[in-house]
């Protein structure tokens, strides 16, 4: 079956447009990862991968080129914790270009030098002035979080990020505690100075912070930059002053003085007033000299106690910039020019895989440790599966890691020479044996998505994921659980999935620590009792809720209301029939759809031509069967075979089983609010038993398994507890606390004579 439905083919291969817009999202989903949460995904050359790809599309198709595109606009936007300010000038990015790699220089023809990109920047500098000499400066590209520093009267006025470009946040509280930013400037001070740098963290500051950070038993920080953002994010300024930021100014923004007509007067200016700037500078006035300053630079930066990545060029004399100008992300004037990566050999001794907190599972290379860019590196990220298939990783493989500026080091080629002949290719999903490695849930990969992803919702890797989704509003609304109610409980080992929540009592919460080991803050009874009571009242919530709680692969809100229409209570959706039936249904459906006998586009072998007609005469016959036997459930298509699938995996995995058990034994049993799976027909039978749920309570004339089995048999149903679905409250002598609950929630309540004379008027 795995064969038939996973080669959902990824259409965007030949559709330029659709690729577009899949890269745009992808990469403004990394821009927010990477500059309003300071936690990124993926390493900065593969966004640089992503970035140039949509680039060149754009070229290529100028028609289809979004305006809003992400290489159109500068980092990401202003958070909303912080009051924002708009730039005194536009903060600007600047443009990459990139030394090339060996399969790159293997496409171009013989000779091709490695800074091709960067001759082409020189080159139109040259064109664009008219002139043979340009003059420029090269500096390290420091790996920071750019800041713009206004001075007044040679004070700090205020201190701002980059944010979109034009408006960024005021951290100037957090800025103030960075001791290498003078708050006074000494000497000569000009009205009006914005000085323009990046706020960094020192490679061994970093180490050090990081590994006192693991002893107090907090998180650490995956390298300099993030840390260096999460810190600058912080809203409490004591937390600021304790990291160890530096700062180095690289540029000049808003200026109120006298001239100054090259990049040399203002570092000179810089130093008169006791900014520290970047270093070391290099001049270079032709090409050749500045190919030279880069390379000498290149040898250079490994020496350095922060994390470089590339060279800035940047014409030097402010009248050429002013003649070049700008694009709507970056001066012309200026270019980043990327390294390569260092790269080494080294085995590959075994692949590992890492469960993340959304669910992803990222197989990783367990390497023979190896030197890079003055590292031991012993773990390499392998990405995923497709990544996996092209470059044909497998263990035992003998293969070329690469570790950029940042700190997660990749797999980047196999030496497929060096292979023994008995090697076999890697599935991810048979090493894992298709189930989760922290939990045993099932996985599944998304139409389009590359990664596998655990779909149970109690997976302990996904705690925090799952307890936000489980509590949320539009779920089971448990009140007061967020994201840091969330991750202080499983922090604190409390709960391990959204289900233990129900075991927290009181005391345990109201002393909940939602600040850290040195300042404490306990969430308090208040707020405690409300969650409890929000607990209590989820219990008793429809079907449709619960469904949309646990955050099962593909059942969003309207599934969730399909299904529950179809099915009385949770449990009768692990054996679900329709299930199945439409599950087949949809899963078939899709094959032929997806794989035309005839297709349009792409032209397939006759070989693969007769192999789909084969299967798509097997299948048709079989889905005008299922439609026939399926259409008196009129099934919505908001409940699709991909969705119903993913539910029965769910409910019938090890992990499935373990969510039924607990549930059980809390003695909850989802019922649905909306039960009609045969919608034609249960709307003609109108009875006042037939399809209504009672709850008995209280002392009667006859026991109580008696009035049970007279509802049965005029078609009603009895349940144990009283919900928003119950219809009837059947109540005797001495009825306790159900009348009172049946009285809140407006259930219809009988007694013993009343009762009788329902029942009579529906036989
Ligand atoms: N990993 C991810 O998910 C992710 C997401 C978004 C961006 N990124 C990374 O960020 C890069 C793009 O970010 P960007 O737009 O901030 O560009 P950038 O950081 O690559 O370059 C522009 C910035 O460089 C800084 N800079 C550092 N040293 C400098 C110097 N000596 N002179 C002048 N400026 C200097 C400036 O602050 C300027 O704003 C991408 O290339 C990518 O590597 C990664
Ligand atoms: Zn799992």
């Amino acid at each position: 079956m795995d064969d038939l439905f996973t080669h959902a083919a990824t259409k965007s291969e030949n559709d330029p447009a659709a690729r577009m817009a899949q890269l745009a999202k992808e990469l403004d989903h990394h821009n927010k990862l990477y500059y309003q949460e300071a936690t990124p995904e993926i390493s900065d050359a593969e966004y640089d991968k992503l970035y140039r790809e949509l680039e060149d599309l754009e070229k290529a198709h100028p028609e289809l080129a979004d305006p809003n595109s992400p290489t159109k606009r500068v980092g990401g936007a202003p958070l909303d914790a912080f009051e924002s300010v708009e730039h005194l000038i536009p903060m600007l990015s600047i443009d990459d270009v990139f030394e090339l790699s060996d399969e790159q220089l293997e496409q171009e023809p013989e000779g091709t030098p490695r800074e091709t990109e960067l001759i082409a920047f020189y080159k139109r500098l040259q064109k664009n002035l008219g002139q043979e000499h340009i003059p420029v400066t090269v500096e390290p590209k420091l790996d920071g979080v750019a800041v713009s520093l206004v001075y007044r009267n040679g004070k700090l006025d205020y201190a701002a990020t980059r944010g979109d470009g034009k408006r960024g946040d005021l951290i100037t509280e957090n800025v103030r505690t960075i001791r290498s930013i003078p708050l006074t400037l000494t000497g000569d001070a000009p009205e009006l100075l914005e000085v323009r740098g990046e706020i960094f963290m020192p490679n061994s500051a970093f180490a050090k912070m990081n590994e006192e950070r693991d002893e107090a038993g907090l998180q650490t920080f995956a390298n300099p930059r993030n840390a260096t953002a999460g810190t600058l994010k912080q809203l409490d300024s004591r937390e600021v002053a304790k990291r160890p930021l530096a700062f180095l100014a690289h540029g000049l923004g808003a200026y109120d003085g006298p001239e100054l007509a090259t990049e040399d007067a203002f570092h000179a200016l810089l130093d008169e007033l006791s900014i520290p700037r970047n270093h070391p500078v290099w001049h270079a006035e032709n090409l050749e000299v500045l190919l030279k300053a880069v390379t000498q630079l290149n040898e250079e930066r490994h020496g350095y106690d922060y994390a470089t990545d590339g060279a800035v060029v940047k014409a030097l004399s402010r009248a050429d910039r002013e003649k070049l100008g700008f694009t709507s992300r970056a001066p012309r004037w200026a270019a980043a020019y990327k390294f390569l990566p260092e790269q080494a050999e080294t085995l590959l001794k075994d692949i590992t895989i890492q469960v993340g907190r959304t669910g992803v599972l990222t197989p990783v290379a367990e390497l023979e440790p190896v030197l890079v860019s003055g590292t031991t590196v012993s773990r390499a990220t392998l990405h995923n599966q497709d990544e996996i298939d092209r470059k044909d990783v497998r263990i035992g493989d003998h293969v070329i890691i690469e570790k950029a500026g940042e700190i997660i080091p990749a797999v980047v080629k196999v030496l497929t020479e060096k292979r023994s002949s008995d090697s076999q290719p890697y599935s991810l999903f048979n090493a894992v044996d298709g189930k989760c490695p922290s939990c045993h849930g099932p996985i599944s990969k998304e139409e389009g998505m590359v990664a596998w992803r655990c779909t149970n919702f109690a997976c302990p890797a996904q705690a925090v994921t799952g307890i936000k989704q489980f509590a949320s509003r539009k779920a089971l609304d448990i009140d007061g659980v967020g994201t840091s109610v969330a991750e202080a409980v499983v922090r604190d080992g409390l709960v391990k999935t959204p289900l233990d929540l129900f075991k927290l009592d009181l005391l345990t919460l109201t002393e909940l620590n939602l600040g850290t080991k040195f300042e404490p803050r306990l969430f308090g009874e208040k707020r405690a009792s409300k969650v409890l009571e929000s607990l209590e009242a989820a219990k008793s919530k429809p079907l449709s809720l619960w469904l949309y709680a646990m955050g099962i692969r593909n059942i969003g809100e309207s599934a969730a209301q399909e299904v529950s229409r179809l099915h009385e209570k949770l449990t009768d959706i692990p054996n679900s029939e329709i299930l199945k039936l439409n599950a087949e249904r949809g899963l078939k459906d899709n094959w032929v759809k997806q794989n035309p006998v005839n297709p349009q586009k792409e032209s397939i072998s006759s070989q693969e031509k007769e192999r789909r007609k084969k299967i798509a005469d097997e299948y048709k016959p079989r889905i005008k069967e299922l439609n026939e036997i399926l259409a008196e459930y009129q099934i919505s298509p908001e409940l699709g075979g991909v969705a119903s699938q993913s539910l029965l995996d769910f409910f019938q995995s090890e992990a499935g089983m373990v969510v039924l058990n607990k549930l059980a034994s809390l003695q909850i049993n989802p019922a649905s609010s909306n039960y009609q799976p045969k919608p034609s027909q249960s709307s003609t039978i109108s009875s006042p038993v037939s399809g209504r749920t009672f709850v008995i309570t209280g002392t009667l004339s006859r026991p109580r398994p008696e009035f049970k089995k007279q509802i049965e048999a005029l078609g009603g149903k009895v349940s144990g507890s009283i919900s928003g679905k119950t219809d009837y409250l059947l109540a005797g002598e001495n009825a306790g606390s159900k009348l009172d609950k049946a009285e809140k929630l407006g259930v219809k309540v009988l007694d013993e004579e009343s009762y009788l004379s329902l029942i009579n008027s529906s036989q």
